[in-house]
């Protein structure tokens, strides 16, 4: 991505009227309470707002005016003050692994909302004040933070919210409106004054393929995604800045947000870095799609872009393309590419359409999937597949990261046909990008980490979870097909994978853990659901038509009767997934049945779904 590929320093920017009423000395007054609670011991903060005065004594006593202000809003929270905010929130409910996730919207029984407006600013605090305490940041100027958001009813309240946090806490606020997850770390890398990048921090308002009324936020740095434990550390923040909020705070926030926030077409350069890596990797010509007819699915989330901002300029015809518009109550699937109905939907399209090809994304298009002419549909391994051929044509050998619930055929297809290396990981997408990273920095060359997700990051486009870019790189190999006459439409990509063997059966199951079973200890949910596993792991060997996989990183895994099962704990529920496959419905049931008589006596799993799959 031209605009992105190097990472300049950013040429000091001026502080224009209104910023500096915001930093300045008569303003100081006007900041909001909950920034002097995040500010108070913050030494590279104090370095900025020292910049911004320009004398070390002006921060000093800035700041001593802000604690003095902080300490009598905290002396006001506790002597209960009717103006502080009062709902009872537990912040950390709201981290899903590396995710902010929570209920925004009322209106599903039994999900009361706790993402609410008062929280997400909270947040947006949290995350300022965590920007700038970061190790070895060196903030020369003002930062700034991007803001954008998928298609939800919420999108907006959350995003004001947000802003105000941050705006608040004395950063910028860069408000891009409807983008994507990718569009959003993307920002960190791109260096365009008139679009204020890159910025320091991004943020991006979703709750990815979730129900309407969930809503939640992603953070980038230049870095790449926040960890777990970046998360834990923002949540902790907020639920602190939370407490010393109060109805006035919120309005002087308010006033400074107007005044700092500006709004810019972001996805314009986005879309332009896709549309300019489809056309160098076809050549350099300008409109390399000339004759193909390749039809989008949006599933109403933030994906229509890719229809009229990449596929048409590049001379895409896209009739028939659908659920482009957002719409936050997802009125016609849900937009997940794991999705059953989703994947009949863009299916019924293609081939109602007779295009070449069929392309659908969640709804913030970190992840994706496509459908070929002839309806085949090309996710979870397939995806995994194509995209190795394609990345192990251009880098014969490299290893291929994956999450752990990938085939054992897949494996196969990288490492006897294709002549790479599959390194089957974790599952979480995180953990998977992060060890395709890892990988590298110790020696092994690898150039793909993707997940049967549909998430997926190429080392040439910085390790960036991009479910866009993925099929980036189809359009690439179908554009560099029909230049050099190796074929049109979408044969080329079904070619690629014609010797991937796909299962004939391929099943996962949950079982849920009840966490208030008696048999439940004091450890909890992850304890029991280990105990499950280790007695797995012990009686594999009573079997003789059992192999325990040689290299696992992951929950237990084992061969036999010619397929495969994977017992592991869940990322983010108390629950065991179980991920079945074989080459007959004899064969899943006699795995399906090793695993019930294993597991029958833990009491506290639910595994009703394992009794009937094997009845
Ligand atoms: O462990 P599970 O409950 O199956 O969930 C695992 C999944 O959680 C989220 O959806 C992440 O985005 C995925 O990257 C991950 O694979």
């Amino acid at each position: 991505m031209a605009s992105s590929v190097l990472r300049l320093c950013r040429p000091p920017v001026h502080v224009s009227a209104s910023q500096s009423d915001v930093c300045g000395k008569t303003s100081s007054e006007k900041l909001h309470p909950q920034v002097l609670l995040s500010l108070r011991s913050n030494t590279l903060s104090t370095r900025l707002v020292g910049k911004q005065f320009n004398s070390k004594s002006d921060s000093r006593s800035f700041l001593s005016r802000r604690s003095r202000k902080a300490m009598a809003t905290r002396a006001a929270v506790s002597t209960g003050s009717e103006s502080t905010l009062t709902q009872a929130v537990d912040f950390k409910k709201l981290q899903n692994g590396s995710d902010i996730r929570g209920v925004a919207v009322d209106g599903v029984e039994g999900e009361s909302v706790n993402l609410t407006e008062a929280v997400a600013e909270a947040i947006g605090a949290a995350f300022a004040a965590w920007l700038l305490d970061r190790k070895n940041a060196d903030f020369t100027t003002k930062p700034r933070v991007s803001l954008g958001h998928d298609s939800r009813i919420s999108a907006k309240s959350i995003q004001n919210a947000v802003a105000r946090g941050i705006a608040g806490a004395g950063l910028d606020v860069i408000e891009y409106g409807l983008a994507s997850t990718p569009a959003m770390f993307n920002s960190t890398l791109t260096v365009r004054d008139d679009l204020f990048c890159p910025v320091e921090g991004a943020i991006m308002i979703t709750a990815s393929h979730l129900p309407y009324n969930r809503n939640g936020l992603k953070f980038f740095t230049s870095d790449g995604g926040l960890n777990k434990k970046d998360i834990s550390d923002i949540l902790t923040r907020a639920d602190k800045i939370y407490h010393v909020m109060s109805k006035e705070s919120t309005n002087t926030a308010e006033t400074v947000a107007k005044k700092v926030t500006h709004s810019v077409d972001y996805m314009e350069q986005y879309t332009a870095d896709l549309v300019d890596a489809v056309r160098k990797g076809a050549g350099g010509v300008e409109r390399p799609l000339e004759g193909f007819h390749i039809v989008v699915d949006a599933g109403n989330g933030a994906g229509g872009f890719f229809a009229g901002r990449v596929l048409e300029p590049l001379g895409a015809v896209t009739t028939g393309s659908q659920f482009l518009e957002p719409d936050g109550m997802f009125p016609n699937h849900i937009p997940n590419p794991e999705d059953k109905k989703a994947m009949e939907a863009i299916t019924k399209a293609v081939l109602d359409q007779k295009a070449d090809l069929g392309i659908i994304f969640d709804t913030d298009v970190d992840r994706a999937a496509a459908v070929d002419s002839s309806g085949r549909e090309l996710n979870r391994n397939r995806l995994i597949a194509l995209l190795s051929a394609i990345v192990l044509e251009q880098h014969p050998g490299t290893t291929i990261v994956t999450d752990s619930v990938t085939s054992d055929g897949l494996t196969k297809f990288i490492e006897q046909k294709l002549g790479g290396k599959h390194h089957r990981f974790k599952r979480g997408y995180k953990n998977v990008i992060d060890e395709g990273i890892r990988l590298n920095s110790v020696g092994e060359e690898t150039h793909l980490a993707i997940e049967t997700s549909g998430h997926g990051a190429l080392k040439e486009n910085h390790w960036l979870d991009d479910g866009a870019y993925l099929m980036v790189k189809l359009l690439i190999k179908l554009a560099a097909a029909k230049a050099s006459g190796e074929g049109s439409g979408s044969k080329v990509l079904s070619d690629l994978i014609a010797d991937l063997d796909d299962p004939a059966i391929s099943s996962e199951l949950r079982f849920k853990i009840d966490q208030s079973h008696p048999d439940i200890g004091s450890e909890g949910f992850k304890a029991y659901g280990q105990q499950v596993l280790d007695h797995l792991d012990g009686v594999v060997a009573s079997d003789s038509n059992l192999e325990k996989a040689a290299v696992n990183h992951e929950g237990i895994r084992v061969s036999g009767y010619g397929g495969w099962f994977l017992l592991r704990l869940s990322l983010h529920d108390p629950v065991l997934p179980l991920n079945i496959e074989g080459p007959s419905q004899e064969a899943t049931k006699k795995l399906g049945e090793f695993v019930l008589t294993a597991v029958k006596d833990f009491k506290a799993l639910d595994t009703s779904a394992l009794q009937k799959y094997v009845a």
